[in-house]
């Protein structure tokens, strides 16, 4: 366990293989403040035709220009968000001893406690963050193989899980009814699995030099992030870095390569990152909806047309994530193996 952050982040200086080369070192963490990631009231929906109509259009113009939202008033209960990123933390924070028989580098476990990355043996630069890893939907199959402790660590994460997989439905509903799609579109196989990475961010000595998570673009079909009150997540866009800054009881919505798929690149899968800070730890969970392993991924016939063919062709999740995986997470080089 001596890998783990958590056990060694005091160090200085930092050590080599945390360090990323120049082009890819965040160098300044501070973002300019400019262009604020768009910020969108769910409740707004169940308010008549209208404001649903308008609520959809805000959702798919974030999802177009951004790749990112931030959705408030989402019905997920305000004590359970708060509740999660207790149990969480107090999971990070318990002893060794406690933990041990979940820390792993075996990646088919149903709990995964490590860090990094699933890459770790063989990427170059490892980042500063640890994580634990589980399914959570349906909830009965997976529920079992979580953390028994902190005692309440199921319960809490099951009735965060459970919210989350209903904001999924709601929120790729009216996704789909934005593309003109069929209603449920993304029901069944399409979402039918959901896994929960909690990140802890231990401070870094030097926070221009590594990175919490590196640029990548997620590989799903949409992901739900609860981040803490320590900034840290920025977005690529427009050649700069933009801060996603926390607001309370909100959720980060992004656009998983999936998506953009079967949006037939109307949606966009967009680049982000976590910078670290010299100070405090950070915590998040990240709760990555996507489709069956087996299921059939392409534009969906509802987007594609004589004027937009389709950009990709059909191919299955797990051939995506092999490829992406292969491709060492380089999304453009992934999209174009898929290439139509
Ligand atoms: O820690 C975060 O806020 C986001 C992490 C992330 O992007 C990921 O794990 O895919
Ligand atoms: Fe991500």
């Amino acid at each position: 366990m001596e890998k783990l952050v958590s056990n060694w982040y005091n160090v200085r200086p930092v050590p080599e293989d945390c360090i990323y080369p120049s082009e890819k070192r965040p160098g300044n963490i501070h973002v300019p403040k400019g262009e604020v990631i768009p910020v969108i009231d769910l409740s707004e929906a169940d308010k008549g035709d209208r404001n649903r109509t308008l609520v959809i259009q805000k959702i798919l113009k974030a999802a177009q220009e951004f790749g990112f939202f931030q959705v408030v008033n989402h019905g997920v209960s305000e004590n359970v968000m708060d509740e999660t990123t207790s149990v969480v933390r107090e999971f990070f924070q318990m002893p060794d001893e406690s933990k041990q028989h979940l820390f792993t580098q075996d990646f088919s476990s149903k709990c995964i406690y490590f860090t990094s990355c699933e890459n770790y043996a063989n990427e170059k630069v490892h980042m500063w963050r640890d994580f634990l890893q589980h399914q959570c939907h349906p909830l009965d199959t997976w529920r079992h193989f979580w953390p028994e402790s902190p005692a309440r660590y199921r319960d809490i994460v099951g009735a965060c899980s459970v919210g989350i997989k209903n904001l999924a439905s709601r929120i790729l509903g009216l996704i789909s009814e934005g593309l003109s799609l069929k209603s449920g579109y993304f029901d069944d196989e399409l979402s039918s699995c959901m896994v929960l990475t909690a990140l802890h961010y231990p401070p870094c000595p030097e926070p221009s030099l590594a990175l919490g998570t590196c640029p990548h673009d997620d590989a799903n079909l949409i992901t739900f992030v609860l981040q803490d009150e320590v900034s840290g997540l920025q977005i690529f866009k427009d050649d700069q870095w933009i801060g996603v800054d926390p607001i309370p009881h909100a959720f980060v919505v992004n656009v998983g390569c999936l998506l953009q798929v079967i949006s037939n690149d109307k949606l966009r899968s967009v680049k982000h990152r976590v910078v670290t800070n010299a100070s405090r730890f950070r915590s998040s969970s990240a709760f990555f909806v996507t489709a069956s392993e087996g299921s059939v991924i392409e534009p969906a016939k509802g987007v594609v047309n004589e004027h937009n063919p389709a950009v990709y062709r059909p191919f299955t999740p797990k051939e995506f994530c092999m490829k992406f995986f292969e491709n060492d997470a380089d999304t453009e080089a992934t999209f174009n193996h898929f290439k139509a």
